[in-house]
């Protein structure tokens, strides 16, 4: 009955907002002030893959309007600006594999930023960038926790669990690798259970140790894995949930028997590693290696949504969005559904942006001359 006039419900909403940017104190279920922040970087790696344009993703989802977002949300945050990858002169290719120096060299950067972030008691927030820098940010992460736990040895098996959400399940080796891609690869460098296989020669990687074990990595989302990854999966048994198990299931279901099998006492840090092809070409097409029949945002959001509630998030990566894919409808839908998954892993309710407590409405005297 007592709608008001059109005028009044601007005023509504711009005395709302203000009241939102105006304090970090209150912000209604979103981080809180003495909760960690967001550590936002870009990393500008493409070389873990063909198609160069991949390297402007992180300035494609800062331009569509992330930090604005998470602004509005309550989020605290800070941008610790980009990575950018040293391309190493004659990087030539390592049996197939093509340009392990960059990549690798690139890790390293990308690792030794993830551990400065959460040694200022952030959560890294990577936003990529090829797949490939995962081996960055999860190694760093793993040498974080070890830190933090005060264990000396850097070969330890970091207390840890990764939650990897893909079409793909990026689990090739370099000696199995069909494309020489080393966005394909990142999880064989990053499993202790896979090191027999990895060449220890391989140039660049020499910094690298793997981390984790097989059963502290779960996936949700897959659908377009080479033979020898599924064999490799099965052979370690690791979880996955691929969309036929999405579609069966339901994907709250997913989440839920993924993170009981990789965090059963929910007491270990977690790292989300989003590419953004899990998602349906149709919600993010813009992404190097496009699979059709993906989750749609509404699951991606979901994923993430409980993914927050557990209240372990200690790290995340969103990956693959390259802004020269695509038309310009499907460029901004793909960095909208990026800029989404990011805010809703951090507590983005999906209704609206937060309100504050002790906020009242204008009442028509406020605006009486
Ligand atoms: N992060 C990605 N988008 N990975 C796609 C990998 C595709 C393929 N399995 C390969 O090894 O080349
Ligand atoms: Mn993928
Ligand atoms: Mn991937």
């Amino acid at each position: 009955m007592a709608m008001p006039m059109r005028s009044n419900v601007s005023s509504v909403v711009r005395v709302f907002r203000r009241s939102l940017h105006g304090s970090s104190a209150s912000n209604n279920g979103v981080l809180s002030p003495n909760t960690k922040i967001a550590g936002v970087f870009g990393a500008l790696m493409n070389r873990g893959q063909g198609k160069e344009g991949v390297r402007d993703g992180p300035n494609a989802i800062r331009e569509a309007g992330l930090l604005t977002l998470l602004k509005d949300c309550g989020i605290s945050f800070r941008d610790y600006g980009d990575v950018e990858i040293q391309a190493i002169a004659s990087d030539d290719p390592w049996k197939k594999v093509k340009y392990s120096r960059t990549v690798a060299g690139g890790c390293k950067q990308i690792a030794d930023k993830v551990q400065t972030i959460i040694r200022e008691n952030g959560v890294p927030i990577m936003l990529g960038g090829d797949h490939a820098s995962a081996i960055g940010s999860i190694s760093g992460h793993g040498l974080s926790q070890l830190e933090i736990h005060g264990i000396k040895d850097p070969a330890a098996t970091a207390p840890l669990a990764v939650l990897w959400i893909d079409a793909h399940a990026d689990i090739n080796t370099p000696l199995t690798t069909a494309t020489g891609n080393l966005h394909g690869c990142p999880v064989s460098f990053l499993l202790k259970e896979m090191s027999p296989y990895i060449p220890r020669d391989i140039p660049g990687f020499e910094w690298q140790q793997p981390c984790l074990t097989a059963d502290r990595i779960a996936y949700i989302g897959l659908r377009a894995l080479d033979p020898d990854e599924l064999f490799v999966m099965d052979k370690l048994k690791i979880k996955y949930f691929p969309m036929q198990d999405v579609d069966k299931l339901g994907v709250q279901k997913c989440v839920e028997l993924a993170l009981q099998h990789i965090n059963p006492n929910n007491d270990l840090p977690l790292h989300l590693s989003f590419d953004i092809d899990a998602l349906d070409p149709s919600v993010a097409f813009s992404t190097g290696t496009p699979a059709m029949g993906g989750l749609t945002l509404r699951e991606g959001l979901q994923i993430v949504e409980y993914v927050r509630s557990t209240g372990q998030l200690s790290a995340m990566d969103l990956v693959e969005v390259n802004p020269t894919l695509g038309n310009g409808y499907q460029r901004a839908k793909t960095m909208e559904a990026a800029c989404a998954i990011i805010a809703g892993a951090l507590g983005k309710p999906r209704q609206a942006i937060p309100y504050k407590l002790d906020f009242d409405l204008p009442r028509p005297s406020d605006f009486s001359q």
